[in-house]
C-alpha cells in the first residue's frame, strides 16, 4: 500500500476539515430551536427530529467520515466534481457550502462501486483508505483510465477490512461493497431482490445496507410505511443490531417470526408442522371460516315506534349470499349488517317515509340485526376455528375435502384436544395458521419494505404471512437453499417468491467473503448431497493453513486444548457443538479457566469464546471455530447434514474440526 507522506498529509488534512465541518454542522442543529413550532404537538414533533438531527451528526472517532475518494477523468462530464469524498453521510462547508464529503447513497457515489477499467464512468482514479481507530493511515491507488488489464487481484485494503478480528456484533461493509453487491443494494424500491448466496456471501450485509439505501432515498415514503427486517433469531438480530445505526438509521424495526406472529407455546412432530406449514392449509383454513356463515332459516323484524318492517327469509338468504367469500369474514359481518338495515330503509320509505343515513346505522346495530347476524354471520376468533378445526374430526373432513387426505387430516388432529381454544398449546406453525385466520377475517396492514433473512428455512403458510405484511410493499429476500435445515424448508426461491406474493429476480453470489478457500472446499464437500443444484461457491481468499480436521480421544478435552490454541490468536473464538453437548462442553471450558459465554436463542453472544449449539450458529461468524463432533451434528435432526455445512461455514481465520474417527463419510472426499 503506497503511502507517500505528501499525499498522506493532504488526505489527513482533508479529513480534520471535514470533521471541523461537521461540526459545525452539529452545533448548527443544536443550535436551532423547536420554539417557532405552531401547537405543543408540533413543537414536541420538532424537538424529535432536531434530536434525531444532532445525533445522527455526532462524530464517531472510531469510525472514519470517509472511506474513498475519486478523481475525474479530465475528459469526464463537467457536471461531475473533479474529486469527491465517499463517506457514510454528506458533510458541508456553511449551509450553501462546498461538499466535503459524499453520502454513499448519493446517486454519483455509486462510481465509487461501480466504476472500473472497463467502465471509468468518467473517472480517472479510485483511492480507498486505510484507517486505524479513526486515524487515516494508508490509501491505495486503483487508475480507472488505463483500460481493462485484466484486473490486479482482491484489493488490500479489502481482504485487511475482512480479516480484521472480530469482538462484537456485525460491522457494516460500507466502504468495501463489491459491485455485484451494489447492484442488489442501490436496486429501487418498487423491485423485489431475490438473492441465492452461499455463505459468507455477504446476503445479509447486502439486506441491511439496501435497506439503508432504500431509507435514504424514498425517505418520506418509507418513514411513513416502515422497513422491517425479519431474522432467524434474537441471538442474531442482536448480532446484526449495529449495522443500521452505524449507517444513520435507527427507524427500522426488527422482529424474528415468532415476534411476529406469536411465540408458540407447544410443540409437535416435525412431520405435523411440515404439514401445518403447506400453501394447501390456505384453502383448508378458508374453507373452516366460512362454514361459519350459515344459510338463513328466518326473515327479519324490526320494530321502530309503532311500525314493525319485516325481510323475508328469501331476501335475507339472497343478501347474505351475494357477501359471502367476497369479502374478508369481518367486513362481510359488517357489510351484512348494513345491507339489511338498507333494506329495512327502503321498506320505510316505500311507507312515506324519509329516514336518513343515522336511521340506517342505528337499525344495524339494533337488537334483531344482531341476533341475525350471531346465527347467520357470527362473529369467531382465529383461535376458535383453529381449535375447532384441530380436535374435530368431522368438521375438519368438512372443511379438507379435496385437499389434504385421510391419512393428513388424521394427523392433524390433536391426540388430546385442548378443551377450549383459550388452554390451547399452539405451536409455531398453528402461529402461521391462526395468522391466516386473521387475515381473512381483517386486512393485515402493511409496511413498505421488508427484509427477510434466512428465508429458505420458513414454510409456505409463514412466507404468506409475511408476505401480507409487505402486500403494498416490495422485499429484499435472502438465504441460501443449501443452509435449509427445517422440515419444511424451501427447495427453489421460484416457491418462495410465489409464497410471498412478490414478482422478483434472483441473483446468485457465490464469491465467499468471510470464510478462507481451504475451508469453503471442505464444507462444499457437503453441498451435493444438500442442494445438488447450486454451484459450488469460491472465497475471495486462499486461506493457507486455516482448516485443520483432527482426530482425538476425546471431544470434551479436544475443544479444551482446541480453544485455548485459539484465544492464543486475535479476535473471537466460536466452539460449535451439538445442542446436547453444550451445557458440558461449557461446563468443562469453566472449569479449564476459559470463561466461556454459552449462545443462547435470547442472548447477544457476547464475550471472547463462546459455547454455540449447533441450531444456533446460522448467520454468526467468528474468527476461529472449533467444531467438536461433526457425526453427532449430523445425526441429531433429519437436515443434519446441511446444519453441518452451516457450521463449517462459520470461520472467518481458522476452521478446526474435532472428530473421534467418526467423521460423516459425505466430508471425505
Ligand atoms: N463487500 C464486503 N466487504 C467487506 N466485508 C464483506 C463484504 N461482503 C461481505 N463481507 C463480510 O463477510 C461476512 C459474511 O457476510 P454475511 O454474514 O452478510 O454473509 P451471508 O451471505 O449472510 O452468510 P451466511 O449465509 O453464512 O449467513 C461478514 O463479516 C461481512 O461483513
Amino acid at each position: 500500500m503506497p503511502a507517500e507522506p505528501s499525499t498522506l498529509a493532504a488526505e489527513r488534512a482533508h479529513l480534520a476539515e471535514s470533521r471541523a465541518a461537521l461540526r459545525r454542522m452539529r452545533e448548527h442543529a443544536q443550535g436551532l430551536s423547536a420554539d417557532v413550532a405552531a401547537d405543543w404537538v408540533s413543537k414536541q414533533f420538532l424537538e424529535s427530529l432536531l434530536d434525531q438531527r444532532v445525533a445522527a451528526l455526532a462524530d464517531h472517532p472510531d469510525t472514519p467520515l470517509f472511506f474513498g475518494r475519486m478523481d475525474r477523468d479530465e475528459d469526464g462530464p463537467p457536471d461531475l466534481p473533479a474529486v469527491m469524498y465517499v463517506g457514510r453521510r454528506h458533510v458541508h462547508d456553511g449551509p450553501e457550502g462546498r461538499p466535503l464529503v459524499l453520502d454513499w447513497r448519493a446517486p454519483v457515489s455509486r462510481a465509487f462501486y461501480q466504476a472500473g477499467p472497463s467502465d471509468p464512468m468518467g473517472w480517472r482514479l479510485r483511492r480507498r483508505f486505510g484507517f486505524e481507530g479513526g486515524e487515516l493511515t494508508a490509501f491505495e491507488d486503483e487508475p480507472l483510465d488505463r483500460g481493462d488489464r485484466g484486473g490486479s487481484g482482491p484489493s488490500q485494503i479489502l481482504t485487511r477490512e475482512i480479516e480484521r478480528p472480530r469482538t462484537g456484533p456485525m460491522r457494516d461493509i460500507v466502504a468495501t461493497i463489491q459491485p455485484e453487491q451494489d447492484v442488489l443494494v442501490r436496486a429501487d424500491l418498487p423491485r423485489t431482490v431475490c438473492v441465492q448466496g452461499a455463505p459468507g456471501t455477504g446476503k445479509t450485509a447486502v439486506g441491511l445496507h439496501r435497506a439503508a439505501y432504500l431509507l435514504f432515498t424514498h425517505r418520506e415514503r418509507l418513514s411513513r410505511s416502515g422497513v422491517l427486517i425479519v431474522g432467524p433469531n434474537r441471538a442474531f438480530l442482536a448480532y446484526i443490531a449495529a449495522v443500521l445505526p452505524a449507517l444513520g438509521e435507527v427507524r427500522v424495526d426488527q422482529a424474528t417470526i415468532d415476534d411476529l406472529l406469536g411465540a408458540p407455546s407447544g410443540e409437535e412432530p416435525a412431520a405435523v408442522s411440515a404439514l401445518k406449514g403447506d400453501a394447501r392449509m390456505a384453502r383448508v383454513l378458508r374453507k373452516a371460516l366460512w362454514a361459519h356463515v350459515r344459510k338463513p332459516e328466518e326473515g327479519l323484524v324490526v320494530t321502530r315506534g309503532a311500525s314493525r318492517y319485516r325481510l323475508a327469509d328469501h331476501e335475507v338468504r339472497e343478501l347474505t349470499a351475494a357477501l359471502r367469500g367476497t369479502t374478508r369474514y369481518g367486513s362481510g359481518r359488517a357489510a351484512l349488517a348494513q345491507r339489511l338495515a338498507h333494506q329495512i330503509l327502503v321498506r320505510m320509505e316505500q311507507r312515506g317515509e324519509a329516514p336518513d343515513d343515522r336511521v340506517q346505522d342505528q337499525v344495524a346495530r339494533s337488537r334483531p340485526v344482531k341476533t341475525l347476524l350471531d346465527q347467520v354471520w357470527p362473529k369467531v376468533t382465529p383461535e376458535q376455528v383453529l381449535h375447532r378445526l384441530l380436535s374435530d374430526a368431522g368438521f375438519l373432513r368438512a372443511a379438507a375435502k379435496g385437499v389434504l387426505d385421510e391419512d393428513e387430516q388424521a394427523a392433524l388432529l390433536w391426540a388430546r384436544p385442548a378443551r377450549s381454544h383459550r388452554s390451547a398449546r399452539w405451536t409455531a406453525a398453528d402461529r402461521a395458521l391462526l395468522d391466516e385466520l386473521a387475515d381473512l377475517t381483517e386486512r393485515t396492514a402493511s409496511i413498505g419494505h421488508l427484509v427477510l433473512d434466512e428465508a429458505q428455512d420458513l414454510s409456505a403458510m409463514q412466507l404468506r404471512a409475511l408476505g401480507r405484511r409487505c402486500g403494498t410493499g416490495s422485499a429484499t429476500v435472502l438465504g441460501d437453499l443449501a443452509q435449509g435445515t427445517t422440515a419444511w424448508s424451501a427447495r427453489s426461491w421460484a416457491e418462495v417468491l410465489t409464497h410471498l406474493g412478490q414478482e422478483g429476480e434472483v441473483t446468485e453470489l457465490t464469491l465467499g467473503f468471510r470464510v478462507p478457500g481451504t475451508v469453503l472446499d471442505y464444507a462444499a464437500r457437503l453441498l451435493p448431497h444438500v442442494a445438488p443444484g447450486l454451484e459450488r461457491p469460491r472465497s475471495l481468499r486462499l486461506g493457507a493453513g486455516a482448516l485443520e480436521v483432527r482426530q482425538v480421544p476425546d471431544l470434551v478435552a479436544g475443544a479444551i486444548e482446541a480453544a485455548r490454541e485459539a484465544l492464543e490468536r486475535p479476535g473471537s473464538v466460536g466452539l460449535i457443538v451439538p445442542d446436547a453437548e453444550a451445557a458440558a462442553h461449557a461446563a468443562a471450558l469453566e472449569e479449564a479457566g476459559l470463561a466461556p459465554t454459552v449462545l443462547s436463542a435470547d442472548s447477544d453472544g457476547s464475550g471472547r469464546l463462546l459455547v454455540i449449539p449447533a441450531t444456533l450458529a446460522k448467520g454468526l461468524e467468528y474468527d476461529h471455530v472449533v467444531v467438536a463432533g461433526p457425526a453427532a451434528i449430523a445425526a441429531a435432526e433429519p437436515r443434519g447434514l446441511a446444519r453441518l455445512y452451516v457450521v463449517l461455514t462459520r470461520a472467518v481465520t481458522s476452521l478446526t474440526v474435532l472428530h473421534r474417527g467418526d467423521l460423516p463419510a459425505e466430508l471425505s472426499a
